[in-house]
């Protein structure tokens, strides 16, 4: 027999900025492959509604309202998560936002602002979620970067940083967890429509330039990242490690 399992079944997930758009649709999609759920946001009406779909598909959910950037909340919401379910299996670093100018233009507050959600958050939960799996030798860390961390994008400077870093992260994490048994990767998605994106997604010219750099002609839909985030939450991709998995439409090969 070859093919492995998919299945959640019995697993516990964390997914950070599960509120809304990606995260949202990736933790109910956990669910659906058979995990608990632990959802963590800063806005209780949005968790408190991805927690229902979770209860609907008969999977616990945990909702944990926190603030990503602060170490002592990312602290206590891993300390309740596991409290609660004596166990997290499988990390999804999905939290992250933008504030899109020209370099010239960065302030220091924007610069921090995003650093510290989108990178410095990821490495937090990876740490204090890190410590936990390698006392069970066991875990799966998963980092939403995007294509803007692997090509130049005219959507800021900050966040192509951090982005970039996320992937650097993501190989340092698994060369030095995999004899952990802890895989480490991470999925970069183009454009897919979410509340970060909708008002830019709105614009029919700059949706001509991303079509125009997109080989299948579209933005994405969430289910097709749902399908890469489950993949290397299960058992089918346990020999992966230190990858990224971009969910482009083809756009990242940039071709001629
Ligand atoms: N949409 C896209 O096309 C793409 C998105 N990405 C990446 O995917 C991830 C999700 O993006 P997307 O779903 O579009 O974004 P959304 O803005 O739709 O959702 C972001 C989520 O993160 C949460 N969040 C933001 N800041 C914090 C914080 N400080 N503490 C806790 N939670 C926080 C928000 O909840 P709340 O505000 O309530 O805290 C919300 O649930 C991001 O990392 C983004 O960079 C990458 C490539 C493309
Ligand atoms: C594709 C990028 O990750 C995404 O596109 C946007 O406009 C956002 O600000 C992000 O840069």
């Amino acid at each position: 027999m070859y093919l492995p399992s998919f299945s959640l079944e019995g697993k516990t997930v964390i997914v950070t900025g599960a509120g809304r758009g990606i995260g949202r649709a990736i933790a109910i999609g956990m669910a659906e492959a058979g995990a608990d759920v632990g959802v963590i946001a800063r806005t209780e009406a949005d968790l408190q509604s991805t927690a229902a779909e979770i209860e609907k598909l008969g999977q616990k959910s945990y909702i944990v309202k926190a603030d990503v950037t602060k170490r002592e909340q990312v602290k206590s919401a891993i300390e309740q998560i596991i409290n609660e379910t004596g166990s997290i299996d499988i990390l999804v670093n999905n939290a992250g936002m933008n504030i899109r100018s020209k370099a010239l233009d960065v302030t220091d507050e924007e610069w921090q602002q995003i650093m510290d959600t989108n990178l410095k958050s990821a490495f937090m939960f990876s740490q204090e979620v890190g410590r936990h799996m390698k006392e069970k030798k066991a875990g799966k860390i998963i980092t939403i970067t995007s294509v803007g961390g692997h090509v130049a994008l005219r959507t800021g400077v900050a966040y192509a940083a951090t982005k970039a870093a996320l992937i650097q992260m993501t190989k340092v994490l698994a060369l030095e967890w995999g004899k952990y048994n802890i895989n480490v990767n991470a999925i970069g998605p183009w454009y897919f429509k979410t509340p970060l994106t909708e008002k830019l997604l709105q614009d029919k010219e700059y949706v001509k330039d991303i079509l125009a750099v997109t080989p299948m002609k579209r933005v994405g839909e969430l289910e097709e990242l749902v399908g890469p985030a489950v993949f290397l939450a299960s058992e089918a991709s346990k020999y992966m490690n230190g990858q990224t998995i971009f969910v482009d439409g083809g756009m990242t090969i940039q071709g001629f």
